[in-house]
């Protein structure tokens, strides 16, 4: 379970650029929720992620993970019970390593020191099993470099590495959106293969209007820093494209395109 409870969050306070990026932003995922947040640019989506990942110190209210109050924990630590997923496919991924090799590296990072290396027959079983998850054949490419993948194969690589010692949250932050249309369309399958066989609480921010309306149980849109609407149920059921930029306030030209 996730919780941001009263997240307040002022830059340039006093001074003529003030910004608020957050408002007294509550947001609760139960255990098991995949959220999606929507919202204009300068909404608060990429400062309520970070304030949840740690890298962003509130001025006021707090972030529980499972109950446990995080807000004064240093992102380190926090990382054992978080994973994020960034836009950049290069960022999660070491190119000139293989499909194997980078998983190791994920799970040497989530263990102890006393955790011993090396790639045995039982650890490339169990990489093979996870990778099948994703649909993409990647647990076909164990020796493959890195490098040789295509842009949404190496995405989705970050995604099962991110998520390689189950975290409690999983943060996507615009994962999709550097890629193209169809290759994003593929990301978003596998992402969507994986969260559901590790049942894993979810909150993935896009300016994709498409993927919010397909994806998730919950559609959250910020808009000044705070929750202005949220869409479950029946009602995600049923909702499309055309209304959800209805909601917005400022419309981009992408959105336009879109409706
Ligand atoms: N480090 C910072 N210094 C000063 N102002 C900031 C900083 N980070 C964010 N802001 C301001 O806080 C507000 C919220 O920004 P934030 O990046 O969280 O929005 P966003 O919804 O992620 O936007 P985008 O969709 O463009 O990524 C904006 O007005 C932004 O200019």
């Amino acid at each position: 379970m996730l919780e941001v409870r009263s997240a307040r969050k002022v830059f340039y306070r006093g001074q003529p650029d003030e910004k608020v990026a957050l408002d007294n932003l509550n947001l609760t995922l139960a255990t098991g929720e995949f959220g999606v947040v929507i919202g204009s640019n300068g909404a608060g989506k990429s400062s309520m992620l970070n304030a949840i990942s740690g890298s962003l110190v509130l001025d006021s209210g707090k972030i529980l993970i499972n109950g446990a109050d995080v807000t004064a924990m240093p992102v380190h630590k926090r990382a054992a019970r978080l994973a994020r997923v960034f836009q950049d496919p290069m960022r999660g991924t070491a190119a000139s390593m293989t499909v194997a090799e980078n998983m190791l590296l994920a799970e040497l990072r989530a263990k102890s020191r006393t955790f011993r290396p090396g790639l045995n027959a039982v650890r490339l079983a169990e990489y093979r099993e996870r990778l099948s998850v994703l649909g993409l054949g990647l647990e076909n490419r164990l020796d493959t470099k890195v490098e040789l993948l295509s842009g949404g194969q190496r995405q989705s690589l970050s995604l099962i590495m991110a998520v390689s010692d189950r975290p409690d949250v999983l943060l996507l932050d615009e994962h999709t959106a550097a890629l193209d249309p169809r290759t994003a369309d593929i990301v978003m399958q596998a992402t969507i293969r994986t969260v559901s066989s590790l049942k894993l609480t979810t909150l993935m921010v896009t300016h994709n209007m498409q993927h919010a309306v397909d994806f998730g149980d919950r559609v959250i849109m910020l808009d000044a820093g705070k929750v202005k609407l949220e869409i479950a149920g029946e009602e995600k059921k049923n909702v499309t494209v055309v209304d959800l930029i209805g909601h917005f306030s400022v419309k981009t030209d992408r959105m336009l395109l879109a409706s």
